[in-house]
């Protein structure tokens, strides 16, 4: 491979592609890992240009030190951006620790840069660092395409791999070190630097669609107006627990406001919805985080209680039905008296199969409107689906 073809073919496609990110986080300025990626792209862009000058009548300064800060803060940029995407807990303290490295690394490449053996080793071994952070991050945070992490994340590895080597070489050939500081033989390790850094660049925008794919999953998931599950998902992740837990006894739940109807009548369709919304809240506050919640119709929620027995369940749903009553009382100024009817079936899944659940804890919901609203009924598997039996309680 022709070395100067190879880095103005580089430094193009970083160039482009970094110009692409920014335009995206122009357009979503919310998205600030786009901002960050270009600039790593932008940093690295000008650190090769100027590392390019060295042979021409350039100061040490700026061909060996700022050249050698500008390709280290394209990866340490690439590591941010990535923080950035993968939501990853950014604390004071992590922020404050990085920045120090940083200053320490930089203070180093300062103090060797007139040595350039000394200083293409610690840009080297400083480069290798990052990417194996890079790799760290992406194996601790939630990106939900695995192929696509793992893709990025042995590109990272073994672009780690290849500036440890890089180091290895100018420590091994220390006699012969041309004028950046780097034996002949480390042609090598200097073009897979330039291929691996423009790879990563192009599986950048990559990320972008991944984002867009999250957010719109996450939407035709949601209710719009309690960001519960809808109903869709609320029975598909039913169907995941059916498959993964059959042995695990769980409790289907059906949930109804009372009089709704009153509700909107009386007090408008705006208090009626943020009753709807109040009720959400007060579900997801007072349930376990892995308990299934979801809205299936206008007024009706359903839950799926995870490992949990029978008497438990049953103290739970008073516990629900006692706060729906106390605590929603006012709803936006108005005085609007809510309650809630709940209707409930206790199931092993690989014992009774999820239809008849859902119709037995319906059917119990009605027996609890029957009986007089604000109560909780619990039906039994009976031998066929009419013989189901319900107790009021
Ligand atoms: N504000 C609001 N109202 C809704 C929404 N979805 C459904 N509704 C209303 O909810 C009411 C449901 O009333 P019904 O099913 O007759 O039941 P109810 O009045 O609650 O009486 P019971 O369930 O028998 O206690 C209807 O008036 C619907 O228009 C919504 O998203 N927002």
């Amino acid at each position: 491979m022709h070395l100067p073809t190879v880095i103005t073919l580089a430094l193009a496609t970083n160039f482009i592609v970094g110009l692409y990110l920014y335009l995206l986080y122009q357009r979503k300025p919310k998205d600030r890992c786009f901002k960050l990626w270009s600039y790593s792209c932008g940093f690295f862009v000008l650190g090769s240009a100027l590392v390019v000058l060295r042979p021409y009548a350039i100061p040490n300064f700026f061909s060996f030190f700022i050249a050698d800060c500008l390709l280290l803060l394209a990866p340490v940029y690439l590591l941010a951006g990535l923080a950035q995407f993968s939501r990853f807990r950014y604390t004071k303290q992590r922020r404050q620790q990085a920045l120090g490295t940083l200053a320490i690394v930089i203070a180093i490449f300062l103090a060797s840069y007139q040595q350039p053996g000394l200083l293409s080793i610690t840009v080297a071994l400083a480069i290798a660092l990052t990417f194996c952070l890079c790799a760290y991050l992406l194996h601790k945070s939630i990106i939900t395409e695995p192929t696509f992490t793992r893709t990025l994340q042995s590109v990272f590895l073994l672009h780690a791999l290849v500036m440890f080597i890089q180091a290895l070489l100018v420590m091994l050939n220390w006699q012969q070190l041309n004028l950046h500081g780097l034996p002949e033989s480390s042609v090598y390790t200097l073009l897979s630097h330039i291929l691996l850094t423009t790879l990563t660049t192009l599986l950048l925008p990559w990320l972008s669609f991944l984002k867009l794919e999250r957010k719109l999953t996450l939407k035709s998931q949601r209710d719009g107006l309690t960001r519960l599950a809808n109903r869709e998902h609320f029975f598909n992740q039913l169907e995941r627990y059916w498959q993964q837990y059959p042995s695990t006894p769980a409790v289907f739940m059906m949930i109804d406001i009372d009089f709704f109807k009153k509700v909107n009548d009386t007090f408008g369709h705006a208090v009626g919805d943020q009753a709807i919304v109040s009720v959400a809240k007060l579900l997801s506050k007072q349930l376990r985080s892995n308990d299934i919640i979801g809205r299936i119709g206008g007024e009706e929620y359903a839950v799926l209680l995870i490992d949990i027995d029978e008497q438990t369940a049953l103290k739970i749903s008073h516990r629900l039905r006692q706060q729906v009553a106390e605590q929603l009382k006012f709803i936006e100024e108005a005085n609007v008296e809510l309650t809630i009817s709940i209707g409930m079936v206790h199931v092993i899944p690989v014992q009774h199969d999820r239809i008849t659940a859902f119709k037995l804890a319906d059917d119990a919901l009605y027996a609890s409107k029957q009986a007089g609203r604000n109560t909780v009924t619990l039906a039994k598997f009976g031998p066929d689906i009419d013989n189901g039996l319900k107790f009021d309680i």
